[in-house]
């Protein structure tokens, strides 16, 4: 299990992590998702040891990192595929992981063999593709048979069949009753790998739940409603009666409502009798990669000017997703599960708590609520609604 205690990092006047608290737990893969630059690497960093938090700690399996004993055979990551030494081929790059953490030179051609690589055992990983060179950082991190494993990003550069393979290797290493953390920016792939999510937006925590829980909160069921091209009236007459009735109506885009709140005969009706004609009425359910990207909108760093997400902007009917918080931004209400900065969540293990690798149900009782954040220190991203929080 690995758990993060108001894991914070700065980088000087940069907070890329702030005040994150979440367990991952064994027996599951947890799909880590935000943004680019939302600090998922920084917190991979700091679980492994690599980077030092600024205040808040992580561990593994009880541990921190550095205190954990043989930490190869425990903890394997892939955190850059790139961060091999391209002269040496793709056995020995394994071999010498392997004689520096004692483990044996079989085990190297074993997980050449689990990555599809044995073929290419030989050659020099300079000439490797970049889906060949996933391959072979996942075999790194399966060296030591650890029992948690963290991948960032691992389905980079890896065609249809290449990702297919990694969502079939996580979840087998998970049903072995392993820890898998996997990092990714994109929801569709994480609604189909993953068994619980959490997403963070500007290094803060914005939802902690399983994916079932996700699918059911956002896969909300809304109607399409379109009147004739060329009289608005009758849209505008449409929307009036809708708002009446309790209906939340949205313009789309393409000149079609967006309705909730609404069961589908119940307009039909509606428009009947306010004598509005109906072009379309079709039921939909928003994607979970839109209800994904409408919770992270307001903590994206990097946005074209000819932004797609633009249309996400709007307020959704019935305003925010529930328990939307945007960095910065608007509160609403919390989601179960996720965490609004300032409230109560689960602290580090008390005495007597959980044994390193044994599982917490959720909510289980033992667990301390958190500080406050240092008083010293306020949310750097208080600022972020007058405009850039950076
Ligand atoms: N060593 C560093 N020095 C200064 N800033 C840093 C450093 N490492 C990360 N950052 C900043 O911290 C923020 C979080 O970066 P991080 O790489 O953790 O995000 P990420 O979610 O992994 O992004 P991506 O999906 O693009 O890999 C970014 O704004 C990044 O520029």
């Amino acid at each position: 299990m690995i758990e993060a205690y108001g894991l914070t990092k700065r980088y000087g006047a940069k907070t890329a992590v702030y005040n994150l608290t979440f367990q991952v737990r064994p027996g599951a893969v947890t799909g880590f998702l935000g943004p680019n630059g939302s600090g998922k690497s920084t917190t991979m960093r700091m679980i492994l040891g690599l980077d030092t938090p600024t205040s808040g700690q992580v561990t593994v399996g009880g541990h921190a990192f550095k205190g954990l004993p043989n930490a190869p055979r425990q903890v394997g990551a892939l955190l850059d595929a790139k961060a091999v030494h391209g002269g040496r081929s793709a056995r020995n790059h394994l071999l010498s992981l392997a004689q520096l953490s004692g483990i044996p030179t079989r085990r190297v051609d074993e997980v050449l063999g689990v990555v599809g690589l044995q073929e290419v055992g030989k050659k020099r990983s300079k000439g490797f593709s970049l889906g060949m060179g996933q391959r072979l950082g996942i075999a790194a991190a399966l060296l030591g048979d650890p029992q948690v494993l963290l991948f960032d990003e691992p389905v980079n550069g890896l065609d249809p069949e290449g990702i297919l393979w990694v969502r079939n290797l996580m979840k087998r290493l998970a049903s072995e009753g392993r820890t898998v953390f996997v990092s990714s920016h994109l929801m569709s792939e994480m609604a189909q790998t993953a068994d619980h999510l959490i997403v963070i937006g500007r290094g803060q925590l914005m939802a902690d739940m399983s994916v079932n829980e996700f699918i059911t909160r956002n896969s909300v069921g809304f109607a399409r409603v379109r009147t004739p091209e060329g009289e608005p009236e009758q849209q505008e007459k449409l929307t009036a009666v809708l708002q009446e009735a309790g209906g939340q109506p949205q313009p789309e885009g393409d000149g079609a409502l967006r309705v909730t709140g609404l069961p589908l005969p119940h307009i039909s009706d509606l428009a009947h009798h306010a004598g509005v004609r109906l072009w379309e009425l079709s039921p939909h359910q928003a994607s979970l990669e839109e209800a994904y990207m409408r919770m992270t909108q307001g903590s994206v760093d990097y946005r074209s000017t000819v932004d797609e997400r633009a249309g996400l902007q709007q307020q959704m009917p019935g305003g925010p997703l529930p328990g939307q918080q945007m960095p910065g931004g608007l509160p609403g209400t919390p989601m179960p599960g996720q965490h609004m900065p300032g409230a109560p969540v689960p602290g580090p293990p008390m005495p007597g708590g959980p044994v390193p690798g044994q599982q917490m149900p959720a909510q289980q009782g033992g667990w301390a609520p958190p500080p406050p954040p240092p008083q010293d220190a306020p949310n750097p991203y208080a600022r972020a609604e007058g405009g850039d929080a950076r």
